[in-house]
């Protein structure tokens, strides 16, 4: 009998949820014998690599078909930057494309708490910026998991607003002390003490990150914070990992969202901050993710 069997009576049944070794995998899936349970186990351990969490979403949804079929077209952003490949090839931007299909915006979900988890582990070791908020609201906030985990850690914020796309939070699931609000950051924000954002302003063009940021202002006190957790670009190319792997991600974002959505350096984060009445911007840098 094999590990995730067991007797009922005189039958053998097969358990389910039990984990499957990469070699009892590879019988399932090649039952007349053959591949290389090692090379599975390499990729198992990659997709499973941030603790309990699964980067493996991440890495499915960037694999798509809808998006990887993108990337020979790369060319079009040049030939014309007022429309993104994306948009081009199907007809709408990408966040609308993933709204209509049910399977593509809860892959988004996952693959956005599959990195956040690790990613705001290290925001919070370090960032002390929460004093003295009791209403955050999340704009962008997907299925909630950055505000969960800022509310774990800072317990005096007694409420906090998941906002985003009324087919995302449609789907979100429910988290003590978390209201989710659908709707359009380029409409109208709702009201808050401080305003938190990850990976949001990164994927739209200039206009637009103003658009979102005046709105943010709006819904904010006299004095109120926005907390933008962005890829910063440094001001001048060097050739390591880091650099190289957010210049690849500048491109995808060319290609996928926004054709003049980009990274952006710290200078370029201060003036559009400053155009949308921000008038001070104090870089913290999560250097270990
Ligand atoms: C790259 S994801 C980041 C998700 C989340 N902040 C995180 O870091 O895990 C960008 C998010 O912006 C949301 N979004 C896109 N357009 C939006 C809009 N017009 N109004 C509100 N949210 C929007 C998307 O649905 C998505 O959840």
């Amino acid at each position: 009998m094999e590990d995730n069997e067991c007797r009922d009576g005189r039958k053998k049944v097969r358990l389910a949820n039990t984990p499957l070794s990469a070699s009892q995998i590879l019988t399932r899936i090649l039952p007349s014998g053959g591949g290389d349970a090692e090379n599975l186990q390499r990729i198992l351990r990659l997709l499973t690599s941030y603790g309990g969490l699964s980067y493996a979403p991440y890495v499915l949804q960037h694999h798509q078909d809808a998006l990887m079929s993108m990337w020979p077209l790369v060319h079009k952003a040049i030939l014309d930057p007022t429309i993104e490949p994306f948009l081009k090839v199907h007809g709408e931007p990408a966040y609308s494309y993933y709204g209509k299909i049910p399977e593509m915006n809860g892959l988004m979900r996952k693959a956005m708490s599959g990195v956040s988890v690790p990613f705001m582990t290290s925001v919070l070791e370090g960032y002390n910026g929460f004093k003295g908020v009791k209403r955050l609201v999340d704009v962008g906030g997907s299925a909630g998991d950055c505000l969960r985990m800022i509310l774990q850690k800072h317990r005096f914020i007694c409420e906090g607003i998941n906002f985003d796309l009324p087919e995302v939070v449609a789907e979100a699931p429910s988290i003590p002390g978390v209201t989710h609000i659908g709707g359009d950051m380029f409409k109208s924000i709702p009201a808050a003490d401080a305003i938190f954002m990850k990976w949001v302003l990164t994927t739209w063009t200039d206009d637009e990150c103003k658009l979102i940021m005046e709105n943010c202002y709006k819904a904010l006190p006299a004095g109120g914070k926005l907390i933008a957790c962005e890829p910063v670009l440094p001001d001048d190319s060097n050739e390591s990992q880091r650099t190289r792997a957010l210049l690849e991600g500048d491109i995808f974002v060319m290609t996928i969202y926004r054709a003049k959505g980009n990274h952006r350096t710290e200078q370029e984060f201060k003036q559009l901050g400053f155009f949308a009445g921000f008038p001070h911007l104090r870089l913290y840098r999560v250097l270990d993710y």
